[in-house]
């Protein structure tokens, strides 16, 4: 699915709009008033300490945390009130922390269950091209591969659903640098497809390096938006994360050096 080309100096048009959107758990409130943009086959990295509520916010634009306040629309539509599953059959896709995979099934299992009711028939091909590892274990049962390889298999649900707007959170976590390499290689890809992307992404750094708009949460709202060059992650390390820490670490890695100053 390619988004359609904005006319020369006109901003692509919004995939999915957010506006002081409210939402928490069992009464606690963790998003506060949260405001945020995706533009059609943009990449939009999403950064804050840990407790911010970054996943928290995926989970309400995807459905499975429900909004006590706000909007969130899927291009033109309303889909605040809307399932989990209609969201996705109107081309949300939300890869969890966690994999998400069914990991007694094999492979091929897996890609034909990653695939909605509503593309037909299930073709696990395109999966394959992008992962060519998958297609030599397409027999395999899930959870007796790597986290590199299972954390691909996640990936494909992305591919496979023809989604337009793939919400990714912390899909490199605990993945050897060489892995991550290819999990942001897919990434990439699915961005040059002109799906629009909203990233949650313990590699700060790369994820800024790819997008083209940064979020900054803290506390339950975004405190920054802008170009990835108008936030400094120096700053970003300092204020957030503590001082005196590599940039090049994980931000988990540094937070577990550093008290969170939240
Ligand atoms: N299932 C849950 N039930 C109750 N509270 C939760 C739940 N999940 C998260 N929280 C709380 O919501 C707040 C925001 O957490 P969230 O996971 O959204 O932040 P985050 O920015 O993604 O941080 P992290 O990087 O640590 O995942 C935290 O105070 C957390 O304890």
């Amino acid at each position: 699915m390619t988004a359609a080309p904005a006319p020369v100096n006109e901003p692509a048009r919004p995939a999915l709009t957010v506006r002081g959107l409210t939402a928490g758990y069992g009464g606690v409130t963790v998003l506060r008033g949260v405001d945020l943009v995706v533009r059609r086959g943009e990449v939009v990295a999403l950064v804050g300490a840990n407790g911010a509520g970054k996943t928290t916010l995926l989970r309400a634009i995807s459905g499975t945390v429900p909004a006590t306040g706000g909007t969130i629309h899927l291009g033109e539509d309303d889909v605040t009130r809307l399932s989990p599953a209609e969201r996705a059959r109107r081309g949300l896709c939300l890869i969890p922390e966690g994999r998400g995979i069914f990991r007694a099934l094999t492979v091929e299992e897996n890609l034909r269950l990653s695939t909605p009711p509503w593309i037909r028939p299930a073709c696990p091909d395109a999966a394959y091209e992008a992962f060519p590892l998958l297609a030599d274990r397409r027999r395999q049962v899930a959870g007796t591969m790597s986290g590199g390889q299972q954390q691909m298999l996640a990936l494909s649900r992305a591919i496979l659903s023809q989604a337009s707007v793939v919400l990714l959170d912390e899909v490199s976590m605990g993945l050897a640098p060489l892995i991550v390499d290819v999990i942001f290689a897919a990434l990439a890809a699915l961005a040059a497809e002109g799906r629009s992307l909203l990233i949650v992404e313990q590699y700060v750094q790369r994820a800024l390096a790819m997008a083209d708009s940064v979020h900054l949460m803290r506390k339950g709202t975004v405190t920054h938006a802008g170009h990835p060059s108008t936030l400094d992650e120096t700053r970003l390390v300092a204020e957030y994360l503590g001082q005196g820490m590599h940039s090049d670490q994980p931000v988990d890695e540094r937070a577990g050096q550093a008290a969170v100053g939240e």
